[in-house]
């Protein structure tokens, strides 16, 4: 549901000079606000300027605004979060906004912004009932936005005796009390997406439709919750045509399951994924934006297939079914984290993607948990804390030693006849930021000799030196990472062996493989080749488009890697993804003749090019 515009007057109306101090105030803390997003039609403007020490640079957000298009952020739309990584990533800058005067066509709306000054979380509200084995409802729905980085109020629509056997009562509760949790939230809470879960009677569809026209929200989430895996009834049959009468033209997105969908035609049978393609359009023409058919009980089917239809495009969304019977609660956890994700501002497609992996990475980590003793087990919707904990106690990484990362080669050593260890310490001299081991050819007694004195220059200069692939020579070195590629060893595993005090690298081609490597545990990504390269021959490159939708994507650093040198290292960093951090070169220094000019040359052109981003 989009703001009214009664509701987006009054925002505008208060964005005052108290809100632009707060939101200087933010700006200068470095605390995240709920950042505002850029709006078009507005009547004012707003200055912005940059800060270098004395010196101020002003720019109009309108300028501003161009850049960001230009400079391809356009899929970011968020210039406060743009602001904050900046000044974050280069200390010493700061952003100041104030008011204008003459008229333009972009302003920062601060909509979003709390009228105080602090940290906004995204903030999705569940209205669902309670699942006492807590794999589903409510508590599935609260752990999973937690998981996701979202704050997740709840209103309880019935309390359920539930376990991994089955329902063995369910308990509504009174429509009058539900309406008041309701408004004791929407009224105050600043919920940006409503979930819906087990609705058990027309009556509370009804009560829910009521608030939410009085307290609208940014979107509304829907899943249909008819019937328990396990089988029992959890709504009454009525409830349906509640859904199709109302809630369902004032949803974004509706998720049923294939028997939900079943249910919602009017019984109609639901066997095959052309079945599921066709359900989600009749679905579609009950008045939701999007409708996601889940095939996750669909008869037959090894894959986990669920079809997307936003009303012109359907998308199949492909999942390898993960062998457990740890999927009690799938549904919930999906409809909460495709929430999670809008209330952090994605696009419903994007949302719904990386809802899709999320569930795909809880099943599969959690396939083999043991937790009750019935034949449908919850998952462990908290098992990226687990490996993400694991890094709490970590030698802590610091994304900028990725800016200048050096990654040795031995043939090229031999070709200029030296050694490792002259290669490593001239690219330190030079500037090199962090090294990387890759002997692919090296015995490993001589391997472990070199990388044993690599590790003493590495740490009289505090440069962090990692070892490609070997996860033996890093242990027996005491390195103080591995990086490792997709065919190497998986990075969840690299860190249990490894344990929470060493650097992860994962080289990475796509999204779907940086998400990944978050979810393993890595500390950053590599992704390329960029450009072609002669040290990976037929490997493909994924060019400057490539390399910015992985970095968009990845919640980790990225350093990018192939074919890069002093004549192409500008261009990469233009792409001016605040989470793109450096590049990796191997070729640019190590097939050189003098190691040390070259680092110099590069570390050169990579401090220009990031200070000429900030002056453009
Ligand atoms: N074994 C599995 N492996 C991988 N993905 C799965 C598996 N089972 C379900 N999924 C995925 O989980 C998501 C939820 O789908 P599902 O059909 O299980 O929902 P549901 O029946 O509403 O779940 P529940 O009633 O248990 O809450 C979908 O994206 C589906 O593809
Ligand atoms: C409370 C509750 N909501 C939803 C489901 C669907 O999985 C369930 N089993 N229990």
């Amino acid at each position: 549901m989009q703001m009214s515009q009664a509701a987006r007057e009054l925002f505008e109306a208060r964005f005052d000079k108290s809100s632009l101090s707060s939101f200087n105030e933010a700006l200068k803390s470095g605390v995240d606000l709920e950042p505002p997003k850029l709006s078009h039609g507005s009547r004012r403007f707003h200055r912005l300027a940059l800060f270098s020490g004395r010196r101020r640079l002003f720019f109009f957000l309108s300028t501003l605004a161009q850049i960001v298009v230009k400079r391809a952020f356009a899929t970011e739309p968020n210039l406060f979060s743009l602001l904050q990584n900046y000044t974050r990533s280069f200390p010493g800058i700061r952003a100041r906004i104030s008011r204008g005067s003459a008229s333009g066509p972009i302003t920062a709306a601060m909509s979003t912004m709390c009228s105080g000054c602090g940290r906004r979380m995204p903030h999705v509200l569940t209205v669902a009932g309670s699942d006492s084995g807590a794999g589903a409802g409510i508590q599935a729905d609260i752990k999973a936005c937690g998981a996701l980085g979202a704050y997740c109020s709840s209103v309880v629509t019935a309390v359920t005796a539930q376990n991994t056997v089955g329902v063995q009562g369910v308990h509504p509760i009174p429509e009058e009390f539900v309406e008041e949790q309701l408004r004791s939230v929407l009224e105050d809470m600043g919920v940006d997406v409503v979930k819906t879960g087990m609705l058990p009677s027309v009556g509370v569809v009804k009560v829910l439709c009521q608030s939410l026209k009085k307290f609208p929200v940014r979107a509304l989430v829907v899943d249909p919750v008819m019937v328990s895996t396990s089988g029992d009834v959890l709504a009454e049959s009525s409830t349906l045509s509640g859904y199709r009468d109302e809630l369902f033209a004032m949803a974004d997105i509706v998720t049923p399951n294939v028997k939900e969908a079943s249910a919602l035609l009017g019984g109609v049978p639901l066997r095959t994924v052309a079945d599921m393609y066709s359900a989600a359009k009749s679905i579609h023409n009950l008045g939701p934006k999007n409708v996601l058919v889940k095939g996750g009980d669909l008869p037959e089917s090894s894959d986990a297939i669920d079809i997307f239809f936003d009303g012109k495009k359907y998308h199949e969304l492909l999942g390898l079914r993960v062998k457990t019977h740890n999927t009690h609660g799938t549904g919930c956890t999906l409809a909460s984290c495709i929430a999670a994700e809008l209330a952090k501002g994605l696009p419903m497609l994007r949302a719904v993607q990386n809802a899709k992996t999320f569930v795909q990475n809880a099943l599969d980590y959690s396939k083999d948990i043991i937790i009750g003793n019935g034949p449908q087990g919850p998952l462990d919707h908290l098992f990226s804390l687990e490996t993400h904990s694991c890094n709490a106690g970590a030698r802590s990484f610091n994304a900028s030693d990725l800016f200048l990362y050096a990654v040795t080669d031995s043939t090229m050593n031999r070709k200029w006849n030296r050694s490792i260890v002259a290669a490593v310490k001239a690219s330190i001299e030079g500037g090199a930021t962090i090294i990387q081991l890759r002997e692919k050819e090296a015995e490993t007694c001589e391997f472990v000799e070199a990388a044993t004195a690599c590790i003493q220059i590495c740490r009289s200069s505090g440069v962090p030196l990692l070892i490609n692939d070997r996860i033996d020579v890093a242990l027996a070195c005491d390195a103080d990472g591995v990086h490792v590629g997709q065919s190497d060893m998986p990075a969840r595993i690299a860190r249990k062996i490894l344990g929470p005090g060493k650097i992860i690298g994962v080289s990475c081609k796509t999204p779907a493989q940086a998400e990944q490597a978050w979810a393993d545990g890595a500390d950053y990504i590599g992704c390329g080749g960029v450009f072609p390269t002669a040290t990976k021959q037929n490997n493909t490159t994924v060019g400057l488009d490539g390399l910015k939708s992985v970095c968009l994507a990845s919640k980790l650093p990225v350093v990018a890697i192939g074919g890069i040198g002093v004549v192409n290292a500008r261009s990469v960093m233009e792409i001016g993804v605040p989470n793109l951090k450096g590049v990796a070169v191997v070729s640019a220094l190590f097939d050189r003749e003098c190691i040390l000019t070259e680092a110099r040359k590069l570390r050169s052109v990579l401090t220009d090019s990031v200070s000429e981003f900030l002056l453009r």
